[in-house]
C-alpha cells in the first residue's frame, strides 16, 4: 500500500517538473497550427511604423480623408488594418475586395459602429441609418422599400417634383432683364429645391420660397446647423474615455445633442399638426398620403412599436440621407458642365432632339436621354458625395482577401479610390460622360458603387436618380448657362464624411426662347 502511495507522489512530483514544458509544447503546437493556416488568423497588413500609442493612426488622418486614405493603400495596398484608437479599422480599396465585402460577407458587415454622429443625431443608433444590423432595422428598412421609396410611390410623387422644379424656373426668371445673364448660387436653389420636395413627400409642408414664415425660418437653422456638425470629424469617437473627459472633444457633441433637442421638437410638432388634419378631415387625406401617413397609419395597428419616437427617427433618416446628398451630387454636375461646356451643349441638344420645343422635360424622358444619364453617372464617379459610403461594422468573424477580420472591426470602403483608380477607369480625373454610354459593361463588378451594394445599400438610389436628373434636365432646357468670369470652375473639395463643395458653386444664366413660350403653361 505504502508502496503504491509512493509511486503516485513520485509520479506527481515528475508531472509538476514537467508541466512547464507540457505547456511551453502545447503554445508551440497552436502555434504552429495557427501558421499553418493562414487563411483563418492571418490579420490584414498594417502601414508599417505608422501607430502610436492610444492614437493608432490618427496622426495620418488629414482633409479630405478619402485622398489621404486612398495614397495610404497606393502605397501599402487595397486591404489594410488601421486602427484610429483602439478601434481596429478595415479599409478597403479595390473592386474585388469591396464585392467580397458587400455581396459575399454583406451579413457579417451589415452593422454600423456606434459613433456619436449616429447616438445624437441617429437617435441613439436606432434610425434607419445607424440602427445596428437586426430586427428593429430590418423592419424599417423593410417599411422603407416597400411604403416610402417603391416605385410605386416614387410614381405618386412625379408630381410634387415636377411642381418644385417650376416654381424653381418661375423664380429664376423673377431676377432675369431681356437680354443680359444674371447671376445665381447653385447651392442654394439645388439644396431649397431638394428640401422642399423631400418635406412635401415627408410631411405634405414645403418651407423654402416665397413668403417664410417663422416655422421655415427655425427649420432653416436646424438644417443649417446640422451641416455644420455633421461636417465635422469626432475623433473623440475614437479616444480612450479618459482623454475625452478632459473634455476637448465634448463640445461637437454638446452641439449634436442640442441639435437632437431641436430636430424632435421640429418632427413631433408635424406628427402632431398632420394627427390634427387626419382626425379633421377624415377621407379627404387619402388622396394626399405622405410618409407620415403610412408611419400613422401602422402607429394605429401597432402603438406600443411604432411610437412618436419611431416616426420622428425614420422621418429624420430620410430627410439627412436624402437632401444633402442629392442637392450636392446636382452641383457637382453643374460644376462639371460649366467646366465643359460642350458636354453641356451636347445635353441641351439632347433634350431639344427628345423633347422638342414646345413642352417641359418630364421624368419618363430621363430613360430616353442616355447622354444626360452619362454625365450624372460620371459625376458620381469622379465625384461621390459619400466618398467612404457610410461606416459598416463586422458582427462576426469574417474573411477578406484570404486575412482574418475580427468581429466588431470597422469598415470603411473607399468608394472615391475605387471609382478614380486608373487600373479601372482610363484617365480617371478627366470627366468623360461617354465611358458610360455602353453602360452595361462599365457597370460589372464593384468599379462604380455611389449608392454602396448590398443590405445597407441605398434605398433611395432610384428617387435621387429621377430628382437629380428631372431639375437638371429642365434646367439645361430652359435656361443657357455659363461660368461667372473666364475662370474655371474651382473644384476643391470641402472636408467630413460626405464631399459637398469647397466653395459654393455660382453661375450665369439667361432664358432661351422656349422658356418664353413654355412659362405661360405652368
Ligand atoms: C445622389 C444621391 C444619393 C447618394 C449618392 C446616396 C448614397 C448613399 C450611400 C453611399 C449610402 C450608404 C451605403 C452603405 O452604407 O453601404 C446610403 C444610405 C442610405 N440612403 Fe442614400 N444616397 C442618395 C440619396 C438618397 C435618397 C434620396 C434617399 C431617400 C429619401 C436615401 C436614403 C438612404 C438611406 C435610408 C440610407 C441608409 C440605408 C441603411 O443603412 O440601411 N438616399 N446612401
Amino acid at each position: 500500500m505504502f508502496q503504491f502511495v509512493g509511486l503516485f507522489l513520485h509520479f506527481l512530483d515528475q508531472l509538476l517538473l514537467l508541466f512547464p514544458l507540457i505547456i511551453i509544447i502545447i503554445f508551440l503546437l497552436l502555434r504552429f497550427l495557427r501558421s499553418n493556416n493562414p487563411g483563418q488568423r492571418r490579420l490584414p497588413p498594417s502601414p508599417p511604423g505608422g501607430s502610436f500609442p492610444i492614437l493608432g493612426h490618427l496622426n495620418l488622418l488629414k482633409n479630405p480623408l478619402h485622398r489621404t486614405l486612398a495614397k495610404l493603400s497606393a502605397k501599402h495596398g487595397p486591404i489594410l488594418l488601421l486602427h484610429f484608437g483602439s478601434r481596429p479599422v478595415l479599409l478597403i480599396s479595390s473592386p474585388s475586395a469591396a464585392q467580397e465585402c458587400l455581396t459575399k460577407n454583406d451579413i457579417a458587415f451589415a452593422s454600423r459602429p456606434r459613433l456619436s454622429v449616429g447616438k445624437h443625431l441617429g437617435c441613439n443608433y436606432t434610425n434607419i441609418l445607424w440602427a445596428p444590423y437586426g430586427p428593429h432595422w430590418r423592419n424599417q428598412r423593410r417599411i422603407a422599400t416597400l411604403q416610402i421609396l417603391s416605385p410605386a410611390r416614387i410614381h405618386m410623387y412625379g408630381s410634387v417634383r415636377t411642381e418644385e422644379v417650376k416654381f424653381l424656373i418661375r423664380r429664376l426668371c423673377g431676377g432675369t432683364g431681356e437680354n443680359g445673364f444674371r447671376m445665381v448660387e447653385m447651392k442654394k436653389v439645388f439644396f431649397e429645391t431638394v428640401l422642399n420636395v423631400m418635406m412635401r413627400m415627408i410631411a405634405g409642408k414645403r418651407y423654402c420660397g416665397e413668403r417664410e414664415s417663422e416655422e421655415a425660418e427655425r427649420f432653416r437653422e436646424i438644417v443649417k446647423e446640422g451641416f455644420k456638425v455633421s461636417g465635422a470629424t469626432n475623433m473623440g469617437d475614437f479616444l480612450p474615455n479618459f482623454l475625452k473627459w478632459v473634455g476637448l472633444w465634448s463640445g461637437i457633441e454638446k452641439r449634436m445633442e442640442r441639435l437632437q433637442g431641436l430636430r424632435d421638437g421640429f418632427m413631433q410638432n408635424l406628427i402632431e399638426e398632420r394627427r390634427r388634419m387626419r382626425r379633421d378631415k377624415g377621407d379627404e387625406m387619402k388622396e394626399s398620403r405622405v410618409m407620415a401617413d403610412v408611419l400613422l397609419d401602422l402607429q394605429q395597428t401597432e402603438p406600443h412599436y411604432y411610437t412618436d419616437a419611431f416616426i420622428r427617427g425614420m422621418m429624420q433618416g430620410m430627410l439627412s440621407a436624402g437632401t444633402d446628398t442629392s442637392s450636392a451630387t446636382m452641383e457637382w454636375a453643374f460644376s462639371l458642365l460649366l467646366n465643359h461646356p460642350n458636354s453641356l451643349l451636347k445635353v441641351q441638344e439632347e433634350i431639344d432632339t427628345h423633347v422638342g420645343p414646345n413642352r417641359l422635360l418630364q421624368e419618363s424622358d430621363l430613360s430616353n436621354l442616355p447622354f444626360l444619364n452619362s454625365v450624372l453617372k460620371e459625376t458620381l464617379r469622379i465625384y461621390p458625395v459619400a466618398p467612404l459610403l457610410v461606416p459598416h461594422e463586422s458582427s462576426q468573424d469574417c474573411v477578406v482577401g484570404g486575412f482574418h477580420v475580427p468581429r466588431g472591426t470597422m469598415l470603411l470602403v473607399n468608394n472615391w479610390a475605387i471609382q478614380n483608380d486608373s487600373d479601372s477607369w482610363p484617365d480617371p480625373a478627366e470627366f468623360k460622360p461617354e465611358r458610360f454610354q455602353d453602360a452595361g459593361e462599365v457597370e460589372e463588378g464593384l468599379r462604380w458603387l455611389p449608392f454602396g451594394a448590398g443590405r445597407r445599400g441605398c434605398p433611395g438610389e432610384g428617387l435621387a436618380m429621377r430628382m437629380v436628373g428631372l431639375t437638371l434636365g429642365c434646367l439645361i432646357q430652359c435656361f443657357e448657362w455659363r461660368r461667372v468670369g473666364e475662370e474655371m470652375v474651382d473644384m476643391s473639395e470641402g472636408g467630413g464624411l460626405t464631399m459637398p463643395r469647397a466653395r459654393p458653386l455660382w453661375a450665369n444664366y439667361r432664358p432661351r426662347p422656349i422658356l418664353l413660350r413654355l412659362l405661360p403653361t405652368f
